[in-house]
């Protein structure tokens, strides 16, 4: 127990970051694009902020549950460019959530979001300003993906382009009955640009990935839970508001102390995203922060029995 106590204060909320930052170091960045490709973030900010319209709307409560709201109904909640980078600023702003456990990502008005506003998509069409979106997009969308906090897209209504793609940003989906997540960009003469298709491949297998791409289906509820694509389906009946009941269901997972969850997240994360060797030695670090912790303490001390 004393060696616990001491092992704990060595590794103090500093190692806990430095874990982190380690695992972030081995994915060589955190950032998926910087300066050494050509990206300049400020440029693109700028550009995005002539395309107005909407907001990307965060709420962080007491009990470690944040929910981020696409907010632009009159437009189905299509990413205008402003939106874009509101939601970089969110992100950030999560990424200091030391409280934070979990998120859930959703649309306003009862549906998801319509992907690209295409008004500024027709604005910004010519290749140049399509590649900085693309690398800006990529970058706050690996940086929500990458967050040590369990996440899961409410969907409801559509998830169409860009939508479908934010979907799979988090690390479950959830369906409202009727819902539909589409990847429509074959439709557009396009393939997905902000990470959909990789992070997609990972989700579904790249059997199931190149058919929803490659026949834009229209994947309902029933077939998304088939093949993995969401993690469960919303039925009309249950009670309280669709938000209410993802937190509800979130809540399994985000039940315990911070630190915990966000631990779990990590080495989940590690697992997924680096080899066996780098995700082992993430394994360990991680270990490191929670090992003679608070909550392990606390659960050595009262014998819990796990019946
Ligand atoms: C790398 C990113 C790639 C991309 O995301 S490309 C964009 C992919 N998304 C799309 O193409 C969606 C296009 N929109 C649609 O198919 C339909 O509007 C949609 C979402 C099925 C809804 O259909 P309805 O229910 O019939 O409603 P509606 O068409 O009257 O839409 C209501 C208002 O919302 C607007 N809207 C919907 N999606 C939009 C979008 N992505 N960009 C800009 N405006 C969009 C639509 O123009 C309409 O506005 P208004 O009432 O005519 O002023």
């Amino acid at each position: 127990m004393v060696l616990c106590a001491v092992r704990r204060q060595l590794l103090s909320s500093s190692s806990t970051c430095g874990a982190w930052a380690r695992f972030l170091q081995r994915q060589g960045r955190m950032f998926v694009y910087s300066s050494i490709h050509g990206f300049n973030q400020e440029e693109i900010q700028e550009k995005l902020q002539a395309f107005p319209g909407g907001s990307i709307d965060l709420l962080t409560q007491e009990s470690g549950l944040a929910v981020l709201t696409i907010n632009y109904p009159s437009r189905m909640n299509a990413f205008s460019g402003s939106m874009m980078v509101d939601l970089e600023e969110r992100v950030s702003q999560l990424e200091g959530w030391t409280d934070g456990k979990g998120l859930i990502v959703q649309g306003a008005s009862g549906t998801f979001c319509s992907g690209s506003d295409l008004n500024a998509v027709r604005a910004i069409s010519n290749p140049q300003d399509g590649m900085k979106m693309c690398m800006f997009m990529q970058n706050t969308l690996t940086r929500l993906l990458r967050l040590p906090l369990i996440s899961v897209a409410l969907v409801e209504g559509r998830a169409l382009g860009g939508g479908a793609e934010l979907s799979t940003a988090c690390d479950f989906r959830l369906m409202a009955s009727g819902s539909v997540i589409q990847f429509v960009h074959k439709h557009m003469g396009l393939v997905p640009g902000w990470g959909g298709a990789a992070r997609l491949v990972r989700i579904v297998g790249s059997q199931n990935a190149l058919k929803l791409l490659g026949g834009a289906v229209k994947v309902d509820p029933e077939l998304a839970l088939q093949i993995g694509l969401a993690d469960d389906i919303l039925q009309e009946e249950g009670t309280g508001t669709p938000l209410q009941r993802a937190e509800n269901w979130l809540s399994i997972y985000t039940k315990g102390p911070a630190p915990v969850i966000q631990a779990v997240k990590k080495v989940v994360l590690s697992g997924r995203e680096l080899l066996l060797s780098e995700a082992l030695r993430t394994e360990k670090d991680v270990f490191g922060t929670v090992w003679g912790g608070p909550a392990n303490l606390q659960a050595l001390a009262s014998k819990s029995k796990h019946r």
